[in-house]
């Protein structure tokens, strides 16, 4: 059976400016993908061109073995690939309900939006209490559940996930990593790029170190050898 998503010899970046050199990973179904880098790695500006937010210059990005280069992103939504951007990115002058429903709207899932939002609710009790609530004034920890929520109502089959624990308390984190173990638990695919490695290893069924714009390590979650990551991890620092 061919991967869910296929990432090959990938090259990307921001017009003159080239991040990614050569990337290749590979997304079974049903598992949860782990990237870890220093910062300025390209770990979002790979995501970014899976989503084709970014042009590709070079290589190829594969979806159940069909190439999707050059796709764009609404069709990438379609078709079934969301991202949780770093930052939230939630829609601030709009109530909780109401970004839940927008993410209900580029897979055409408005006839299940009533099932899907109480899937939702169902997972984070906290957004039920503030579901009129406008969402630029949630908590740090509410907004990522509510940005993992507006990604779950697309009925993904592959979520991206940016940086979920970035700026938040170690309860929260705790709130995001719970979440995102029931996800996996339930057999979503998820591709997790995650700055707090130990943390994201937990529920890692693969790894994948990037430095530098290139894949420096992958390794199976089970058979990391921490030392190694961290060597490798800090390799461009050290040299510097
Ligand atoms: N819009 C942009 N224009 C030009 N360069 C960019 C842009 N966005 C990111 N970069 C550069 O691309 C490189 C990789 O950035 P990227 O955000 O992908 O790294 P990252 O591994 O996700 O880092 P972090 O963990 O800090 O988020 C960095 O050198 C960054 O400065």
């Amino acid at each position: 059976m061919k991967p869910l998503l296929e990432i090959e010899s990938l090259r990307a970046g921001y017009g003159a400016i080239n991040v990614l050199w050569d990337v290749s990973l590979t997304v079974e179904a049903g598992k949860t993908t782990v990237i870890v880098g220093p910062n300025g790695a390209g770990k979002t500006t790979l995501l970014r061109a899976v989503m084709g937010l970014i042009p590709v210059e070079g290589g190829d990005i594969r979806v159940d073995g069909a190439s999707r280069r050059g796709a764009k992103t609404w069709d990438t939504v379609a078709s079934g690939i969301v991202m949780i951007p770093e930052g939230r990115m939630i829609f601030p002058d709009m109530t909780v309900e109401d970004n839940l429903m927008m993410g209900a709207f580029p897979r055409g899932c408005r006839r299940d939006w009533k099932r899907n939002k109480e899937m939702v609710f169902e997972m984070f009790p906290r957004l039920v209490e503030r579901r009129h609530q406008i969402a630029g004034t949630l908590s740090g920890g509410e907004a990522q559940m509510l940005a993992i929520g507006r990604g779950l109502m697309e009925q993904p089959r592959v979520c991206l996930i940016d940086e979920p624990s970035l700026g938040l308390a170690p309860v929260v984190v705790d709130e995001i990593f719970r979440i995102l173990g029931r996800l996996r638990d339930q057999g979503m695919t998820i591709v997790l790029v995650e700055q707090n490695t130990s943390r994201a290893l937990k529920i890692a069924d693969q790894v994948y170190l990037m430095q530098s714009g290139k894949v420096v390590m992958s390794e199976r979650g089970d058979r990391v050898d921490l030392d190694r990551l961290h060597a490798l991890y800090f390799a461009h620092e050290t040299a510097a």
